[in-house]
């Protein structure tokens, strides 16, 4: 697919504006009635003063302050119309082309979000329509205001002597090749400016999340000069694409200038040789100069247009960007029973120079809790990662409760799970609207995982309770709060089998306990998979499975393996020598 033309460019962009069309018609409509009442005003004045003005009784003397008053207000309405008309067919098709942009972005490939800096997504989504829409609407506004007037002039050259303003294009081919070549370098200089500008965004964007790793490693310094590189990368490609802008105009004005040379000499000519009048030679070159004039205006348009074109591509990279795929066909009627199996199953990343998952055969019981234990990179991650469908194992199958999970439409399957991740992640809102996301809300059931997740105590503290508004990614709470709000979350959903990994690293003993026996409550009901690094939050599982380098080395329950004496009883060994 080309998304590199101005045409293909224009069509797909035109397509957010279509809806809106009777607002963009109107806007021209205005916009035609201001242009059409301007030389009225000239007209109006010399009337009132000729000679018939003059003339007592001529007309009636209200008649100037009701002509003059009229034609102002026609002149304002049209005015104040076609800026409204213009901004409101703007703002809802930049609204359509956002929430495209930002559909796209929720239906990204997983794999593409380890791509692209969040920077990156706030820009394209935020600021490129509003940008792209206000540089082209500027441009189509300057068009009707200086294009419908070089069009008038035009027709008018040709009126007055149609051979010469024919002999005036011979210039054209060559002003089209100039321009094209300076079209070229300032497509090329926005782009590198636009995509040095994301590595700038991209910087700020680090520089906020990690202000404390800038501040322990007193890096203020350093940050600031990485900025300031990355701002001069942008200043220096801004400087070139306003240099090649700023060339357009005089080259373009002296390729013109042969046209007019060409044109006097021969005007001359004719007048000389076949006497032409010279009232008639003044106003052809008058109204060629005023022509000249509004191309000028009209040529400074393309350095808009160019900088639009390419901030439009990178946006429509983001819309045409692969989404996820789902092949899953089944929906799986009401919650599974949460019997999961997986068969030899084998997964590489991309650009991974070993498999994560290597021929893995295991299961996770229905109504059990199963733990999933072994060293960093062992591929424990890699496993949630398939189960929740983010992935497909490149060999083998996993089975929920017997089908394949490759048949279940991926909405139908992410139901069933209710997970805490590793990284915590939660939305700058209210501690409720975190708890019940994307659900509805139910006050009882609120309480419930509260209490479950040992944090009731604690927001009974908070002056605003459960409507305490946690800050970005819950900075206002302690780890051990956040990783508390998470599993409170999980437990909210309600899904049948409930993930936990490294869900309770962040707690202290009391806390751990407490939410352990919470959980309890659920034995046999929820199907619970736990990744932990702290084997003692372990032992009690119903069974242990041991990874290593994508592969079970072992499996069986706390008892069995220290009895079997292998790598589990290891670690077990070498935790009780480290506490
Ligand atoms: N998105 C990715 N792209 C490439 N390689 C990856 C990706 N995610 C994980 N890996 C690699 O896959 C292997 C298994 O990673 P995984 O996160 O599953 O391990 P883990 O057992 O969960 O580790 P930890 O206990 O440290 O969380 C590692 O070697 C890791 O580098």
């Amino acid at each position: 697919m080309s998304i590199d033309t101005r045409p293909s460019l224009a069509r797909r962009l035109g397509q957010y504006v279509y809806p809106y069309r009777w607002g963009a018609v109107l806007t021209v409509v205005a916009y035609l009635c201001l242009a059409g009442t301007e030389w009225l005003l000239p007209k109006l004045i010399s009337y009132a003063f000729d000679d018939e003005g003059f003339t007592k009784d001529a007309y009636p003397l209200w008649m100037v302050p009701v002509v003059l008053i009229g034609l102002y207000a026609v002149r304002g309405a049209s005015s104040f119309a076609g800026q409204y008309l213009f901004h409101w067919t703007q703002t809802r098709s930049v609204l359509d082309f956002r929430t495209a942009l930002v559909s796209s972005l929720l239906r990204l490939d997983a794999q593409a979000y380890t791509r692209m800096q969040p920077g990156t997504a706030v820009t394209k989504v935020v600021n490129d329509p509003q940008q792209i829409l206000q540089l082209t609407g500027d441009v189509g506004i300057a068009l009707l205001r200086d294009g419908l007037a070089a069009v008038g002039f035009i027709v008018y050259l040709f009126y007055l002597n149609w051979q010469l303003t024919l002999m005036a294009l011979v210039v054209t081919p060559v002003m089209a090749l100039v321009m094209r070549k300076v079209n070229q370098r300032m497509r090329q200089m926005s782009t590198r400016s636009y995509d040095s500008q994301l590595v700038l965004v991209n910087k700020v964007d680090d520089i906020t999340r990690a202000w404390r790793v800038v501040r322990q490693f007193g890096a203020a310094d350093f940050e600031r000069q990485r900025f300031i590189d990355a701002a001069l990368e942008v200043r220096r490609y801004n400087l070139k694409a306003a240099a090649a802008s700023a060339l357009a105009q005089p080259v373009s004005q002296l390729v013109a200038s042969v046209g007019l040379s060409l044109i006097i000499c021969l005007a001359l000519w004719q007048a000389r040789s076949e006497g032409t009048g010279v009232q008639h030679f003044v106003t052809y070159v008058a109204a060629l100069l005023l022509l000249l004039s509004k191309l000028r205006h009209l040529s400074d348009l393309s350095s808009q247009l160019t900088r639009a074109s390419v901030i439009a591509k990178s946006c429509l990279e983001l819309l045409d960007a692969p989404p996820e795929v789902d092949t899953g066909t089944q929906e799986l009627p009401g919650p599974a029973r949460g019997d999961i199996v997986m068969e030899a199953v084998s997964l590489t990343y991309p650009g991974a120079s070993r498999p994560a998952l290597d021929g893995l055969t295991l299961a996770f019981g229905a109504g059990r809790t199963t733990a999933l234990v072994g060293a960093s990179g062992a591929g424990k991650s890699s496993i949630i990662h398939l189960l929740l469908g983010f992935g497909r194992p490149d060999a083998g199958h996993i089975r929920l409760d017997g089908a394949d999970i490759e048949l279940l439409t991926r909405a139908s399957l992410r139901r069933q799970f209710a997970v805490v991740s590793q990284d915590i992640v939660l939305f700058d809102d209210a501690i409720a609207a975190n708890i019940a996301y994307a659900q509805p809300r139910d006050e009882a059931k609120l309480e419930q995982v509260l209490r479950a997740a040992h944090l009731w105590d604690f927001v009974q503290t908070l002056p605003e309770g459960v409507e305490t508004v946690v800050g970005a990614n819950g900075s206002k709470l302690s780890g051990g709060q956040r990783q508390r709000l998470a599993i409170a979350r999980a437990l909210y959903k309600d899904a049948p089998i409930w993930i936990f990994d490294e869900a309770t690293s962040a707690l202290d003993t009391e806390s751990e306990r407490a939410v352990q026996q919470a959980l309890s409550q659920w034995s046999g009901r929820k199907t619970l998979i736990v990744i932990a690094h702290r084997l003692s939050t372990i032992r009690d599982a119903d069974a242990i499975h041991v990874l290593g380098a994508g592969k079970l080395v072992e499996t069986g329950t706390h008892a069995e393996l220290i009895a079997q004496d292998g790598a589990y009883a290891a670690m077990v060994r070498a935790q009780a020598g480290e506490a």
